[in-house]
């Protein structure tokens, strides 16, 4: 039976992260995928240059929309850049109470420039990560969640624990760019795993936390459990950094068809 996938998140209009991510990771999962756009981001691979949030009863009912309808095996969610938007999210959560929630904290684009108002962190702990069967901050999301710095794997796991604390299920703390050998650490409430594929040497991650999150989520409505979920999709990640195209002028997009178009 085909599975249909829910991302709820942000436009990103040069196709390598947000909304556009999520959807070409659950086509190459072979996952029916359905989008709810929160905000609409003008930004490329270098820039983030304007936001505009949709209002929340659009949010709410394209949510609405879907759930009458298609109801989704798995939801993920990215960039909610505001506590209006949280809470337009959090109450349809309640209300549908979905299977499978991963929830990326989207707070910055690679380059830096931020995609959540940085007074709304609290907002978001307190009305959205409760929902999450899985949460994936990456290092500078997952300290100012914790609020506490974070240097090495050890700090990674203690990390995970804090937020684990805060009321999500699991907690994925992605190492990336910010980790030698990009290493992540999974908490599930009782044990720390890690994950280590190795790092590459690429400015080619616009959309590398998008699209592992979306790909756990395809994972997880495919029946897998969550630390097998994660290790399929960190090996996918790792191929479409790897095959990445080499376009723009700023961090470059991921090659989310890696593994369907053989390698020229
Ligand atoms: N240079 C890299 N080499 C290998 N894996 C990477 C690299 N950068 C990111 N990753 C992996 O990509 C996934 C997304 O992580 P990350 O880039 O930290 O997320 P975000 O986009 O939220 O910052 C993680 O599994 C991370 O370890
Ligand atoms: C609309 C939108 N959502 C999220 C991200 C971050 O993407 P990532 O952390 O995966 O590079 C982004 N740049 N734009």
């Amino acid at each position: 039976m085909l599975k249909k996938i829910l991302t709820i998140a942000g436009s990103d209009c040069s196709g390598g992260a947000g909304i556009q991510a999520d959807l070409k990771t659950m086509a190459a999962h072979g996952v029916y995928g359905m989008s709810v756009i929160v905000s609409v981001v003008a930004e490329n691979t270098a820039r983030v240059i304007d936001i505009q949030d949709i209002s929340p009863k659009m949010i709410e009912e394209q949510i609405d929309a879907v759930f009458e309808d298609i109801v989704p095996d798995a939801v993920k969610i990215g960039m909610l850049s505001s506590p209006a938007c949280m809470k337009a999210v959090a109450g349809k959560l309640e209300q549908y109470q979905p299977q499978h929630v991963v929830i990326d904290p989207v707070m910055f684009a690679k380059n830096g420039d931020p995609l959540m108002e940085p007074a709304s962190v609290g907002t978001l702990i307190k009305y959205v990560l409760p929902y999450a069967d899985l949460l994936t901050p990456n290092i500078p999301e997952a300290q100012h969640i914790a609020g506490m710095k974070i240097s090495t794997p050890e700090d990674m796991e203690e990390a995970a624990r804090l937020i684990y604390a805060k009321g999500c299920k699991n907690v994925l703390i992605k190492g990336g760019r910010n980790m030698a050998g990009a290493v992540d650490v999974l908490f599930d409430g009782e044990s720390a795993r890690r994950y280590e594929i190795g790092q590459i040497d690429t400015s080619n991650t616009h959309g590398t936390g998008c699209t592992l999150s979306s790909a756990i989520a395809s994972n997880l409505a495919l029946g897998h459990p969550v630390p097998e979920a994660v290790e399929l999709a960190k090996s996918y990640v790792t191929d479409a950094i790897r095959r990445a195209p080499g376009l723009g002028h700023g961090c470059g997009p991921l090659n989310h068809f890696c593994r369907i178009f053989p390698e020229e």
